[in-house]
């Protein structure tokens, strides 16, 4: 199958005052469609810095990442933020969810930004809150709901424009084991019956359990697998 996401030779550093951060020294990557792949690394091993600069939220100093054959590199801040809002989806630790809206509105705010008619986005939503068990609590905001349905509202306004390939930081950070187990579970289903790419930052034992493939990023660099 033909990759998703290649993501070749990336170099990101940064200055911090007289002394220069390496974050990612060289790292290369492919996600094909239907697989969900967890990342994991110590604190400060690149994860977060690969996120971003895989979905087009950060420029890297060397290399190339490509996306459905696109170069991001050759794509100006335009064209980056038509990528970001169509066919990548991020979901946060912080869930980063708008408190003044309900978890139905926060789901269809990237389709109200991509001017989604109002029908197909309405039909959108309630098939997603349907698809995280979330129908009872359309109406609540945020700051209503617990953790683990603020982040299953993340995750549905994440995929809500039918993403290729889906960005986690920590998606689980926030929640109880349990919770973090239907989470993660719910994540991989849905990656999998959408066949889109996931790429998901963790800490977490049962989400690196749950992933297809497992990167371990070290010193911004990719080690090899151990055998196994
Ligand atoms: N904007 C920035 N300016 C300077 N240094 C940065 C910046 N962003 C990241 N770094 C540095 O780059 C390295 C990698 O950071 P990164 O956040 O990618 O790690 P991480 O693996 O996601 O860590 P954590 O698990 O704690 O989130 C760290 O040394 C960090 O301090």
């Amino acid at each position: 199958m033909s990759p998703l996401v290649t993501v070749d030779d990336v170099v990101r550093t940064f200055r911090r005052g007289p002394s220069t951060v390496h974050a990612l020294g060289g790292v290369s990557l492919s996600l094909v469609p239907g697989e969900l792949v967890a990342l994991v690394g110590r604190s400060g091993s690149g994860k977060t810095t690969l996120l971003n600069v895989v979905g087009g939220l950060d420029r890297p100093d060397g290399g190339e990442v490509t996306i459905d054959g696109e170069k991001l590199g050759s794509m100006d801040d335009a064209g980056l933020q038509r990528l970001r809002r169509g066919r990548v989806g991020f979901v946060f630790q912080s869930f980063g969810l708008l408190p003044f809206l309900s978890a139905r509105e926060n789901i269809g705010v990237p389709l109200r930004m991509l001017r989604t008619p109002a029908t197909e986005r309405d039909r959108r939503v309630d098939e997603l809150l349907h698809v995280v068990g979330l129908e009872p609590h359309a109406e609540q905001r945020p700051g209503e709901l617990s953790g683990g349905q603020q982040q299953r509202v993340a995750i549905a306004r994440a995929l809500a424009p039918r993403p290729g390939l889906l960005l986690a930081d920590e998606p689980t950070g926030q929640l109880d084991s349990e919770t973090g187990q239907t989470v993660v579970g719910l994540l991989r289903d849905l990656v999998h019956d959408a066949s889109s790419a996931a790429l998901v930052a963790t800490h977490d034992e049962t989400l690196v359990s749950y992933a297809d493939r497992v990167l371990h990023l070290h010193d911004g660099r990719i080690e090899a697998a151990p055998q196994d």
